[in-house]
């Protein structure tokens, strides 16, 4: 029962058990590693800019670019984590059965002639440091905050995996025809909740879809017709694009208003029920959480992007390897 004895030497060793103990937690957080923004501080201090500058001219071409990259890191991070998986490409003598031909991914992920091209800018400044995860996560951000959204400071420190996991991008990728409890229980699979799901949705902001993505809800969805969720002047100019047993890889902006730029119109579309996707639309037909969520962000731009940096963030923690783990290829294509 506390002498003063016992207190005099707490008091004397506690500044020493403190250090001690700091020194402890270090060490064990470098040896658990945690991704930080400044992982490339002193090997890559330019890798952002490198990355940032690549984009731009890859835009100037092709309006698209931003929204493809970011999808590939989202495609990449529900698949065995954020470890560059979705950039192997089918490769019968490493024994690779690429995530790119999954069913999610095949004639639909693009973009990643792009991530070769900021690969080898950034291999000339910083050879052999930068990892092919971090690039996508760092093409994300820069593809966001150029098309007027907002910027984060990118957590890095992924490493790259040495196989791809085509089966699990079947499962794990959701599916435009997902209700609200598959949305949410495939965003709960990899550690996000429903705050993540719904800001991130916001991504389709911009870029495109193909007809055969949600064809089946402007016809024959229900035995009295269209999808009763989807307004019904919205149908007609959706049929325009997409007839009945037409092209199925016609494009269709993901948002009508603001088709290339980084805005919360996403969010008021959803209201107007101008969702283009099955999954988009959930969010707010469907009872449940999403909904007033839905009316937050479309009430208020700066709350949305705030909550979409923080989630970006989330999802690109999404078990990554770090430490010794995986490698840094030298190529994203094929592993070292
Ligand atoms: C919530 C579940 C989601 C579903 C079901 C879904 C589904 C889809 C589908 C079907 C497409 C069109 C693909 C095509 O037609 O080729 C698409 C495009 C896109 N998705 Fe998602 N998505 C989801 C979440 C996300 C997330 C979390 C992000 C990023 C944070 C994202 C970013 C994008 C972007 C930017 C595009 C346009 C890509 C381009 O134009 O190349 N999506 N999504
Ligand atoms: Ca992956
Ligand atoms: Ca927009």
């Amino acid at each position: 029962m506390g002498s003063s004895r016992g207190v005099t030497t707490t008091l004397i060793f506690s500044p020493l058990a403190t250090t001690f103990l700091v020194t402890i937690g270090l060490l064990l957080c470098q040896s658990n590693a945690q991704l930080t923004s400044t992982f490339y501080a002193t090997t890559c201090p330019n890798v952002s800019g490198i990355v940032s500058t690549v984009i731009q001219q890859a835009l100037q071409s092709d309006a698209r670019i931003g929204a493809s990259l970011i999808r590939l890191h989202f495609h990449d991070c529900f698949v065995q984590g954020c470890d560059g998986s979705i950039l192997l490409t089918d490769n019968s003598t490493t024994n690779i059965q690429s995530e790119q031909n999954a069913a999610p991914n095949v004639n639909s992920a693009r973009g990643f002639g792009v991530v070769d091209n900021i690969k080898t800018a950034v291999e000339n400044a910083c050879p052999g440091v930068v990892s092919c995860a971090d690039i996508l996560a760092l093409a994300a951000e820069a593809s966001v905050s150029l098309s007027g959204g907002p910027s984060w400071s990118v957590p890095l420190g992924r490493r790259d995996s040495r196989s791809a996991n085509q089966g699990g991008a079947n499962a794990s990728i959701p599916a435009p025809f997902d209700n609200l409890s598959n949305l949410t229980s495939k965003f709960s699979a990899v550690g996000l909740n429903t705050n993540d799901l719904v800001a991130l949705s916001g991504a389709h902001t911009f870029g495109r879809a193909q007809c055969r993505t949600f064809v089946n809800r402007l016809y024959n969805f229900t035995a009295s017709g269209p999808d009763p969720t989807l307004s019904s002047s919205y149908v007609t100019t959706l049929q325009q694009t997409c007839p009945q047993n037409g092209n199925g890889a016609a494009l269709a902006n993901l948002d009508p208003t603001t088709p290339d730029a980084f805005d919360n119109n996403y969010f008021s579309n959803l209201q107007g029920n101008q969702g283009l996707l099955q999954s988009d639309q959930e969010l707010f037909s469907a009872n449940g959480a999403p909904v007033a969520l839905v009316n937050a962000f479309s009430a208020n731009q700066t709350a949305f992007f705030q909550s979409f940096a923080q989630s970006m963030i989330n999802m690109g923690n999404i078990s990554p390897l770090t430490g010794s783990s995986g490698e840094i290829r030298r190529d994203c294509k094929i592993i070292n």
